[in-house]
C-alpha cells in the first residue's frame, strides 16, 4: 500500500518539528513547502539524515513548489509570521491573511483532498479565511487550538495534584486567545470533575483560578521566555494528533476550531468545540451545555473571533 503524504505548508519552527514527528511516527511521506529558499530543503534533509539512526522510512523533501504538494492526504499549514514579545496574536492578522490566501489557492489546486489543519495566528479568523480561499469542504478544514491549550491545562493541572498526565483530562473550548474558556466541569482528574475535586480539599478554588488564568495566557509566557517567537514543540505536536486521528480513523473527541452552521446557535465562523476527528475530517460537533456562566464566556469569546473575522472582510472583501 503506497504510503500516506503530508503536506507541511510553512517550514518554520513548527513546521520543522512537524516532519520530524510526522516521519518519526511513520504517518507517511512528508514534503515541506516554504517560500524561504533552503529552509525546507535543508530541515527535510537533516531529518532524513536522522532516520537509519532512528530507524523509519518515511521519505522527506523540502520545496518552494506547491506542485509537489499534489494529492496529499494532509496539509497543516503554520505559513506566516509569529508573534514576538509585546505583540498579541490579533497583531498577526494583517499579513498572515495575505498568506492564506496564497496557501489556500495552492492547495485548492494541488490537493483539494486533504485534511487542512491550519495553526497560523490569529488560529480562528485564519482557519475560516483559509477554508474561504480554499474552497475545500468545511468539514475537511480545522484549527488547532483546543488540544494544545487544554494540553496546557492539563499539565498544570497535573503539576498540582502531582499526578500522571495521564490521568488529567481537560477541555478548552472558545477562541484560542485570551477570552478561551477553559470549562472547569468538563475538566477531570480520573473522571473526577474539578469542582468536585475542590469540594473533596485536594485543591483549592484559587489554585484551579491561578491555573486557568496561566492556561489562557500560555502562549504569551512562552513567548516571553523564547523572545525571538512562540511555542512550537506542543503546538507541533497537538497537530500530530489530530493528524493521526484523521489518516488512522481512529475518531478521538477533541477539542479543535469547526466550522459551526446552527450548533451552539451559531452560523459561519470556526470556534473551538469538541469534535469527533476521524477518516471523514469533523465527523460530529459534540454540543456540550454549559451553564449561565459558561455560556456568557463562551459568547465573550465568540465575539472576540467575529471582531477578527470583521477586520478580515474589511481587508480583503471577498470574504464577505
Ligand atoms: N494555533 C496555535 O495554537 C498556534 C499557532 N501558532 C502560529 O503558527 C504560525 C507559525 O509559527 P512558527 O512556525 O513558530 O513561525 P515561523 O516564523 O518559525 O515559521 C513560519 C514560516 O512560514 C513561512 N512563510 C511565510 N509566508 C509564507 C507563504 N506565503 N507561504 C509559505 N510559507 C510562508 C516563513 O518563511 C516561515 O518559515 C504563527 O502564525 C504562530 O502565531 C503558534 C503556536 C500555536
Ligand atoms: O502565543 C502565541 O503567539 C502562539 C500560540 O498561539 C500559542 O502558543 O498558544
Amino acid at each position: 500500500m503506497a504510503r500516506k503524504k503530508i503536506a507541511l505548508i510553512g517550514a518554520g519552527m513548527i513546521g520543522g518539528t512537524l516532519a520530524h514527528l510526522a516521519a518519526q511516527k511513520e504517518l507517511g511521506d512528508v514534503v515541506l513547502f516554504d517560500i524561504a529558499e533552503g529552509i525546507p530543503e535543508g530541515k527535510g534533509l537533516d531529518i532524513a539524515e536522522s532516520s537509519p539512526v532512528d530507524g523509519y522510512d518515511s521519505r522527506l523533501k523540502g520545496t518552494q513548489d506547491y506542485k509537489d504538494i499534489a494529492d496529499a492526504d494532509v496539509c497543516i499549514v503554520t505559513a506566516g509570521v509569529a508573534r514576538k514579545p509585546g505583540m498579541s496574536r490579533d497583531d498577526l492578522l494583517g499579513i498572515n491573511l495575505k498568506v492564506m490566501k496564497s496557501v489556500g489557492e495552492g492547495i485548492k489546486a494541488h490537493a483539494p483532498n486533504a485534511l487542512v489543519i491550519c495553526i497560523t495566528n490569529p488560529l480562528d479568523a485564519m482557519v475560516w479565511a483559509l477554508q474561504k480561499f480554499s474552497g475545500l469542504p468545511k468539514e475537511k478544514v480545522v484549527g488547532m487550538a483546543g488540544i494544545l491549550d487544554s494540553a496546557r491545562f492539563r499539565y498544570f493541572l497535573a503539576e498540582e495534584f502531582d499526578v500522571s498526565v495521564e490521568s488529567v483530562t481537560a477541555f478548552v473550548l472558545g477562541g484560542h486567545g485570551d477570552t478561551m474558556v477553559p470549562l472547569e466541569r468538563y475538566s477531570t482528574v480520573a473522571g473526577i470533575p474539578l469542582p468536585d475535586l475542590v469540594e473533596m480539599g485536594w485543591t483549592t478554588q484559587d489554585k484551579i483560578n491561578s491555573i486557568i488564568d496561566r492556561t489562557r495566557k500560555g502562549g504569551g509566557e512562552i513567548v516571553a521566555l523564547l523572545k525571538t517567537g512562540s511555542a512550537y514543540y506542543a503546538p507541533a505536536a497537538s497537530a500530530i494528533q489530530m493528524a493521526e486521528s484523521y489518516l488512522r480513523d481512529k475518531k478521538l473527541v477533541v477539542p479543535c476550531a469547526a466550522y459551526l452552521s446552527g450548533e451552539y446557535g451559531l452560523n459561519d465562523l470556526y470556534v473551538g468545540v469538541p469534535i469527533v476527528l476521524g477518516s471523514g475530517g469533523c465527523e460530529r460537533i459534540v454540543q456540550v451545555n454549559f451553564t449561565a456562566e459558561e455560556k456568557a464566556m463562551f459568547e465573550n469569546s465568540v465575539g472576540a473571533v467575529r471582531e477578527l473575522m470583521d477586520a478580515c472582510i474589511k481587508l480583503d472583501p471577498s470574504l464577505g
